[in-house]
């Protein structure tokens, strides 16, 4: 038995919560991945939709997660890879530590997944299936306070034009580039302020806004190997 199925990994809060919410609702098959258990966790379980543990900081968790959804013999949608720490160089001294992770997280994650679990992507709907990768503003700037992220994120964007070429027709690879989406808790009013001036837009527009995305991407028939900036025109301030 196959069922239209969407993919999504590091679910269990924020944007990926909103994803995975979002397309359950929608009458998907959903799969996500999750690192730790939290209450997003449940309440995705609770919704009816599948989560795998899966660290991915190995490589054998990444071949792992994949061998698992393979086993399920499923019809991939859409694999969304959301999965990703924001990590800075000041709060760390091994720099070497700190650029694997990144590197792993948003490089050779997505890299073996995609590589793994295209073979599963053949959607009968006319515009295809899709992956879709969260890359950052940063990718166009670079950032002084999180180098090694951004490194990192410009590498995946890098891959979405690779990944394009690789798997038309069938499958659609585009970049989703956000600037401020949403705030951590913690973060206080004068970083909030000061994160918020830096756009045009000037607001901190919320998951729904990427759900908004995602939902464009899937429904060209159209683009592929592009990027789109969510940034509220941060670029132009
Ligand atoms: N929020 C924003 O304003 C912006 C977001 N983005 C991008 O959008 C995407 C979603 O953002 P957001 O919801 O804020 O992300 P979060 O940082 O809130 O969540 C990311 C998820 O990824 C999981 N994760 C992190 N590292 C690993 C790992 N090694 N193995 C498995 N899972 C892992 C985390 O698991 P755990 O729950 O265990 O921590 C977490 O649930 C990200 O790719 C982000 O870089 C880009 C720009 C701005
Ligand atoms: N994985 C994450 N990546 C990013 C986050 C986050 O919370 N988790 N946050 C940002 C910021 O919102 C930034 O764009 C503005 O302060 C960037 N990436």
């Amino acid at each position: 038995m196959t069922e239209e199925t969407i993919v999504i990994t590091g679910a269990g809060q924020r944007i990926g919560f909103a994803l995975a919410s979002h397309f359950r609702s929608k009458g998907y098959r959903v799969i996500t991945s999750y690192r730790s258990e939290k209450p997003g966790v449940t309440a995705l379980r609770e919704l009816g939709i599948t989560c795998i543990q899966a660290d991915f900081s190995s490589d054998g968790a990444i071949h792992q997660f994949a061998r698992e959804i393979a086993e399920l013999n499923v019809e991939i949608r859409a694999l969304i890879h959301n999965a990703s720490d924001w990590n800075a160089e000041s709060k760390t001294d091994d720099y070497a530590a700190l650029l694997n992770d990144m590197l792993q997280i948003h490089v050779k994650t997505p890299y073996l997944l995609n590589l793994a679990l295209s073979p599963f992507m053949t959607s009968d709907s006319p515009a295809g299936s899709d992956i879709i990768h969260f890359t950052d503003y940063v990718v166009r700037k670079g950032s002084e306070k999180h180098i090694a992220y951004s490194a990192s994120k410009a590498a995946l964007d890098n891959m979405t034009l690779s990944f394009a070429q690789k798997l038309a027709p069938g499958v659609k690879v585009n970049s989703i580039a956000p600037a401020l989406i949403m705030f951590n808790e913690g973060d206080d009013e004068a970083y909030k302020k000061k994160a918020l001036s830096k756009s045009l837009m000037a607001i901190a527009p919320g998951e729904q806004e990427v759900v908004n995305a995602v939902e464009f991407i899937m429904n060209s028939n159209y683009m592929t190997g592009q990027s789109i900036n969510l940034d509220g025109g941060r670029a132009l301030k």
